[in-house]
């Protein structure tokens, strides 16, 4: 009796204890999180010099999309009491989190097709793109010294790819129709006996295409050469099966699929296998390949994210492809002059980009700071130049400039479609009010035409 009263008294104990600790542990936090660098009122969010009237609604799910609160549910305990090194062996803190990473593994197989040995877990899709990328090549180097690639890959792709180039390598860019999908002739007349990888994206971030990767995969197979694809915007959208995509390496990530960000994974084939050079030194985690302690939270995250992914694609492509649908008729019902960047029948339709002709791009982006999207011009940036992207398809310069991507995702409702069609029809209108060009075209002008004065 009296133990039981000692054992329920200082649970309390602890318990009280636990929390002011916990308490405290806050109140430090807070006090070490700097001053918001936004200015918020009333009237609205001052933040980066744009003043706007509230959150914007979020229409960016390409850059980043939220955290799924049921993959949040999966990672907290590896993040509290679970909190075990994965590598530790000694004790059960160690063994439970080892077995939470391969849990994670088997679910991201499982969503691609793959065995569970095949997937080593990484920071996310720049890391796995660089090490297929490089590693493959300097694997391979004594032997293969060309790389072919696309022109609208990530910028992770391309980059690495002119690092080889620094190094001697030889690589080439395939062109895009304007459709954006490149032309398989192309690929296979490319392929020399010393190529030693075909890097080609599954679904392309900027304008939501996807390219003919079985196909892709056929002719690699076809002419033995490794096939890479980068599939970051791919993964849980489109069904994705390694073996009938015939790739021997695959990039992946967790921000873009309502997983963590800081986490992704890199599928390698086994059979035949394919080898690369660590890009990491370390530890010899991750097979060797990707040493550095594996972080158990994310990659649980990652992993409950795929396993919803499967289970949640085909009700999620439905509901995405009625969203872009409103979102498409409804700008085009009040809007002429409206072009879709890339192909219609071939894309993934949570993506949607389009150009506003005769409007200033720049003036678009200003107007609708309301609606969080990407544009596909780098007004932004210094270079002011439009998107590769769209420049390899041949979009013209003043069309680049006025893309927008929207991107439709798992949370995006119907209100906030219908918000998105009228703040977008009200600015282009507008700017189209004030626009000469635009003008002229109504009184039947065809302005294509015309011989402007050249100073
Ligand atoms: C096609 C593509 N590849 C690679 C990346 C980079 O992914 P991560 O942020 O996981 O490094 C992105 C994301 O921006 C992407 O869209
Ligand atoms: S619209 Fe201003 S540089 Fe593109």
């Amino acid at each position: 009796m009296t133990s039981k009263l000692f054992a329920s008294n200082l649970r309390q104990q602890l318990a009280k204890s636990t929390h002011l600790f916990r308490r405290q542990l806050l109140s430090t936090a807070a006090a070490a999180v700097p001053e918001p660098q936004h200015h918020e009122d009333s009237t609205g969010i001052t933040m980066k010099g744009v003043k706007i009237s509230g959150r914007p609604l979020y229409l960016d799910v390409q850059a980043t999309s939220p955290v799924d609160p049921r993959v949040l549910d999966a990672m907290l305990p590896y993040y509290l009491s679970r909190f075990g090194n994965p590598h530790s062996r000694t004790h059960l803190y160690g063994w439970e989190s080892d077995s939470a990473v391969e849990d994670a593994r088997a679910q991201v197989a499982s969503l691609i097709g793959a065995s569970p040995k095949e997937i080593v877990f990484t920071s996310g899709a720049t890391e796995s793109n660089n090490i297929s990328i490089k590693g493959v090549m300097h694997f391979y180097k004594d032997k293969k010294r060309h790389v072919i690639t696309t022109q609208t890959e990530h910028k992770c792709v391309l980059d690495s790819c002119r690092h080889l180039q620094q190094e001697g390598f030889d690589v080439t860019y395939l062109p895009v129709g304007t459709d954006g999908i490149i032309d398989l002739e192309k690929l296979r007349a490319a392929i020399r006996p010393d190529t030693g990888l075909v890097s080609v994206m599954a679904v392309n971030n900027e304008i939501g295409v996807v390219q003919p990767v079985e196909e892709i995969g056929k002719i690699c197979k076809e002419f033995n050469v490794p096939f890479h694809t980068d599939a970051a915007q791919a993964l849980g959208k489109i069904p994705i099966d390694v073996e009938k995509w015939n790739v021997s390496l695959m990039s992946l990530s967790g921000h873009k699929i309502y997983g963590p960000k800081g986490v992704g994974a890199l599928y390698l084939r086994r059979r035949p296998r394919i080898r690369v050079e660590p890009q990491m030194n370390g530890g010899g985690q991750e097979r060797g390949i990707r040493s550095g302690t594996v972080p158990t939270p994310l990659v649980v995250g990652m992993g409950a994210a795929c396993e919803l992914a499967k289970k949640e694609m085909e009700y999620d492509e439905k509901r995405i492809s009625a969203l872009q649908e409103r979102l498409l008729n409804g700008i085009r019902e009040k809007l002429d002059g409206v072009v879709v960047n890339g192909s219609m029948e071939r894309r993934y339709a949570g993506n949607l980009n389009l150009s506003f002709a005769y409007v200033e791009g720049e003036s678009l982006l200003m107007g609708l700071k309301e609606v969080a999207v990407s544009s596909g011009s780098a007004c932004t940036s210094a270079s002011l130049e439009p998107s590769y992207v769209l420049r390899a398809l041949g979009v013209d310069e003043d069309m680049a400039h006025t893309s927008i991507r929207f991107g439709i995702g798992r949370f995006t409702t119907e209100a906030e479609i219908d918000r998105a069609i009228d703040l977008t029809v009200r600015q282009v209108e507008k700017l189209r009010e004030m626009s000469p060009l635009y003008e002229m075209v109504k009184e039947g002008i065809n302005i294509k035409e015309i011989q402007w004065a050249q100073h």
